[in-house]
């Protein structure tokens, strides 16, 4: 079966302007493949680059070296080379991401937010609306604020908004970084829920989660990153625990 995304030789470094244009290697030699209907969790310590190889999928950081290609029916797409003007649609269309923080904009209602994403798709507002408030009733996020902007919202509250957002345009590839570090249990269900959902639907996911349970619930393989770790880095590491998921 054809991948939906294959990553080879990814390699990532920083130019630290602020301190005289000091060179920092994150990683190096990266590889690997992810197929639909699976989720691939990155393992490893803080710092070791896990976020930083979840921006390069979602184009927000330039990757260093190495290739990143998304694979439909009629062929691959480089994301490596893909021109800047082209992200908008990929986001939209096929790449979704789910990070730990809600972007906040003034006077939008938590049901605007959620909405959104079904919205740029043209798809209808009553439907948008209904699906966003299923969603969002699922995440157990009260009535009460589904109009109001989740700007004064406490964070558990902002990051359910994020969750339902992030999963309703529900996405070909979808990208978590640590979507349920604020929640409760109760709450982490529904998210370990969300993504077997999506995964029966065939999506494919990539994703961090510092909660043992919930990545032992949600993980078919895991990607320990330490042996992608360039070399100015590799002293401090430890190696991640992984209690038997098959490594990738
Ligand atoms: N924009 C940036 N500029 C400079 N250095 C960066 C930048 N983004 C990340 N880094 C560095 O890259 C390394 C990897 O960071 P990253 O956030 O990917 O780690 P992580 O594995 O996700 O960590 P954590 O588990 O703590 O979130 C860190 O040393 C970090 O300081």
């Amino acid at each position: 079966m054809t991948p939906i995304l294959t990553v080879e030789h990814l390699g990532k470094g920083f130019v630290l302007h602020g301190q005289g244009g000091l060179a920092l290697s994150v990683m190096r030699d990266l590889s690997l493949e992810l197929h639909r209907g699976e989720c691939l969790v990155l393992a490893g310590p803080s710092g070791i680059g896990k976020s930083t190889l979840l921006k390069m999928l979602y184009g927000n950081y330039l990757a260093g070296d190495g290739r990143i290609r998304l694979h439909f029916g009629d062929g691959p797409l480089s994301l490596t080379e893909l021109p800047a003007h082209a992200w908008h649609a990929l986001r939209r269309d096929v790449i979704g991401y789910v990070s730990q923080f809600l972007r906040v904009v003034p006077r939008v209602s938590a049901r605007e937010v959620v909405m959104e994403p079904l919205l740029a798709r043209g798809a209808d507002t009553a439907e948008a609306r209904a699906r966003a408030e299923t969603l969002l009733a699922r995440l157990n996020l009260p009535e009460r604020l589904w109009s109001l902007p989740p700007g004064t919202f406490s964070g558990g509250e902002q990051q359910r908004v994020n969750i339902a957002r992030g999963f309703i345009g529900e996405h070909p590839l979808l990208l978590l970084d640590e979507p349920t570090a604020s929640l409760d249990a109760a709450n982490r269900t529904v998210v370990v829920e969300l993504i077997h959902e999506a995964k029966a639907r065939g999506a494919a996911m990539l994703g961090i989660f510092h909660d043992e349970d919930v990545r032992e619930r949600v993980a078919d393989r895991l990607l320990p990153l330490e042996s992608f770790m360039a070399p100015s880095l590799a002293p401090a590491a430890q190696p991640s625990t992984s209690r038997g998921l098959p490594h990738a």
